[in-house]
């Protein structure tokens, strides 16, 4: 089985799982690779309507960046490639000219909420959890994640999630805006089926539309360079001991 796993349905849903349950979904350079071979595909693919993407198993959406693998990034420049990558792949997430839904299965952390919040609609499970937890380990949002959700959510909604580098549950995160609809552990799959028919029911064109509406308003608010010179700040705070400290901690937890 490989690291994605990719699903399309009759009517036009393209699932992606990031699969990847002992590591919970940590995100590495080959999930990079997949993601990015995958949104170019559902780009180009007009029979492509609604691109979902979820995690395997129900224990976690993604936990962020595989830091095992990450912990080996030393300096600014060595973080800013691996930052970058992702940083443009979600840049196309966000401007895919299709709906994007982030089904929370379980906990989103990190940067799994910086994916999620790449997306048009944050749905969950009612046992998710999330949070951008970046500052608790010395950084800040490494993949854009902080520009894009001051382009959706209201400024002191945003900036309670990115400041507090707080968990929150899934009715919580209903309150502050970026879950937009909870659904039960047990069906989870089906009802998010059933919520998306809304969306699937529109003509590609229809849904493109609306959708390049949005882009439009992101290129004039400059959202990509943002994204970028977010992308660099954490690269800067990347090379600090105190991050490299809350990963070793992290680590040695384990
Ligand atoms: C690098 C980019 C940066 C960004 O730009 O945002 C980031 O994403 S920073 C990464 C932030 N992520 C974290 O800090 C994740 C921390 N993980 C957790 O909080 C928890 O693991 C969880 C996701 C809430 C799941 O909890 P639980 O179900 O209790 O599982 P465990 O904690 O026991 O973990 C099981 C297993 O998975 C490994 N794991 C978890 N997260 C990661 C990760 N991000 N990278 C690598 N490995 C991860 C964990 O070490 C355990 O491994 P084993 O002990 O070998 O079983």
């Amino acid at each position: 089985m490989g690291k994605v796993l990719l699903e399309r349905t009759e009517n036009g849903v393209v699932w992606l799982t990031i699969n990847r349950v002992e590591k919970r979904n940590a995100i590495d350079f080959d999930v990079m690779d997949s993601f990015k071979r995958v949104i170019d595909e559902v780009e180009g693919n007009k029979s492509d309507k609604v691109l979902v993407i979820t995690g395997a198993g129900n224990k976690a959406f993604c936990s962020g960046g595989d830091l095992s693998v990450f912990h080996d990034l030393h300096t600014k420049e060595e973080a800013y490639q691996m930052l970058a990558k992702m940083g443009e792949i979600l840049y196309s997430l966000a401007t895919l000219t299709k709906p994007t839904v982030a089904l929370l299965n379980g906990a989103a952390i990190g940067g799994g909420c910086e994916i999620a919040s790449a997306c048009d609609f944050r749905v969950a499970s009612e046992n998710a959890k999330f949070g951008f937890v970046q500052g608790k380990l010395g950084i800040t949002t490494g993949w854009g994640g902080a520009s894009m959700l001051l382009e959706k959510l209201p400024y002191d909604k945003a900036m309670t999630l990115l400041m507090t580098a707080n968990r929150f549950s899934a009715q919580e995160g209903q309150g502050l805006g970026f879950i937009h609809k909870i659904f039960s552990e047990q069906n989870l799959k089906v009802e998010c089926e059933d919520w998306i028919q809304a969306y699937v029911e529109q003509s590609s064109g229809v849904l493109a539309a609306y959708k390049q509406a949005a882009v439009k308003k992101w290129e004039i608010a400059n959202l990509r360079d943002r994204m970028f010179a977010e992308i660099n700040q954490c690269s800067i705070l990347w090379e600090s001991d105190e991050h490299h400290e809350a990963v070793q901690s992290f680590l040695d937890a384990k």
